[in-house]
């Protein structure tokens, strides 16, 4: 399964441009969302085996290659019947004509002559005066039984030769991977998700047990990966390296994410910042790598940065702080992904806001809110270190750089895992409808 993704897959090889915006060097955070969503082409579709494509965008209509079903059958057991009875009993295989049965089971092809079947429990098998088998109405028979056509499941009843059954588009679920099975097919032409690599630094951070100071307990290697994996990407197993310089370039130069599957995408966390430590930009030019973008006037995640390496391979530098992390990754990886991926960009809605935010000039916040009745309220505890201000939140308010009222409507991003998609857009709607009664 793996190896078909790689072998048909693949991305455009146009060269992204690098950002040059009115604001140069920092664009807006709106602004950085739509870049990193156009830097990207999407991914060349993939054939999978039926039992991978569940989840997966079908790109090529699936249509009938024949009548489904292919041939009249029996829907109950008893016996194939010419004629309204009694019959003779005659020998499987052959062309039933009038007033000759012969025994059938549910899913039996229906042989040529017959008119219906007779189920098992309203027929009786008697002996002719000749000795031969002769089958009779049962008491049981139900009135007018059988009826021409009854129990026959007619050829084509479902879906005629050439007729679409699962167009392009469609988001397979199980049952359509059971009806392309069904007609017939062994594997199915989906969009191809984007492999993504994970490289998560630092010195001081801890995979297990509790921290002492100046050491700090990961925080991407839990999340990541099924944030990336929500949205549809394939994540890598999370490589860990300490601060040094070539640790860095023989992380970033990986072009493993798994094995035998090349990244489309890497994403860095920490060593975004200008400390001697901190080696993100320095190993991308070492690379040959591009920065397509460096930082975004936001707050936090301002250091976060966009590259692209020779091989086409996107990188996203992710900064150190926990929550920054995070709100840099729904500004840059979310609309990478959903380009390679072939979807469209993740539409920004508004909430009525329940709290004053000050102003921030040059920078939007992307703070972590929570939905009261239908209001926005940021949440507590959301520093650019912090995680339980997300932990709890239900999406995140994009507060333009002048702040914004209590009552006034705020742009807010649902995230990946909660389901506030409708939350937020009906909240969008009345706050328009609250708007244009004011
Ligand atoms: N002089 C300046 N210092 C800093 C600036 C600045 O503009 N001037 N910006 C600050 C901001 S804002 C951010 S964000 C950070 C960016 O830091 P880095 O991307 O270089 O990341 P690190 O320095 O490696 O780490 C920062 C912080 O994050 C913690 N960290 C790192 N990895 C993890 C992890 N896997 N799980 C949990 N926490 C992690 C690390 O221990 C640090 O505390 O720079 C500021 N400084
Ligand atoms: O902006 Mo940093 O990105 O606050 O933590």
């Amino acid at each position: 399964m793996i190896a078909q993704e790689i072998a048909t897959g693949g991305r455009g090889s146009e060269m992204s441009h690098t950002w040059h915006g009115a604001r140069h060097p920092a664009p807006t955070w709106s602004e950085a969302r739509q870049f990193a969503f156009d830097c990207a082409t999407p991914l060349l579709p993939v054939c999978l085996p039926l039992a991978s494509a569940s989840g997966r965008t079908l790109t090529r209509d699936v249509a009938a290659v024949q009548n489904l079903p292919h041939y009249s059958s029996s829907a109950m057991d008893g016996w194939a019947v010419n004629g309204s009875g009694p019959w003779i009993l005659s020998r499987q295989g052959r062309t039933l004509s009038r007033d000759e049965a012969t025994t059938i089971a549910t899913g039996g092809l229906v042989p040529r002559g017959a008119q219906s079947i007779l189920r098992k429990e309203s027929g009786q098998i008697t002996r002719g005066p000749e000795g031969n088998l002769l089958l009779a109405l049962d008491q049981h028979a139900k009135h007018g039984e059988p009826r021409p056509g009854q129990h026959i499941r007619h050829a084509g009843e479902e879906a005629s030769a050439g007729e679409v059954l699962i167009p392009a588009g469609t988001l397979l679920n199980p049952a359509h991977l059971a009806l392309a099975a069904m007609a017939g097919y062994d594997e199915l032409q989906v969009q191809a998700q984007p492999v993504v690599a994970i490289v998560l630094t630092g010195s001081e951070v801890l995979t297990a047990g509790v921290p002492g100071p100046g050491q700090v307990r990961d925080t991407f290697g839990p999340q990541l990966g099924t944030v990336i994996s929500i949205l549809g990407g394939t994540p890598g197993n999370p490589l860990r390296i300490d601060d040094s310089y070539d640790e860095w370039i023989t992380a970033l130069g990986n072009s493993e994410a798994l094995p035998g599957q090349q990244p489309d995408l890497t994403i860095t966390t920490g060593g975004t910042g200008r400390s001697g430590t901190d080696h993100l930009r320095a190993a991308v030019a070492a690379l040959g790598g591009r920065l397509l973008l460096d930082g975004v006037a936001m707050r936090p995640g301002h250091p976060a940065v966009l590259a692209e390496l020779p091989d086409g391979r996107f990188v996203v530098g992710l900064p150190g702080n926990p929550l920054a992390a995070m709100m840099s990754f729904t500004t840059l990886v979310e609309p990478l992904l959903a380009a390679l991926g072939n979807r469209p960009l993740n539409a920004v809605g508004h909430v009525t806001s329940g709290a004053d935010v000050d102003p921030d000039p040059g920078r939007t916040r992307l703070i972590p809110c929570k939905f009261i009745h239908g209001l926005a309220f940021p949440t507590s505890r959301s520093g650019p270190g912090m995680m339980r201000g997300l932990a709890w939140a239900d999406g995140v308010m994009a507060v333009p750089p002048e702040g914004v009222q209590s009552g006034e409507p705020v742009p807010v991003l649902p995230l990946p895992w909660t389901q506030s998609h409708e939350t937020i857009v009906s909240a969008n709607n009345r706050a328009r409808s609250a708007a244009w009664h004011a």
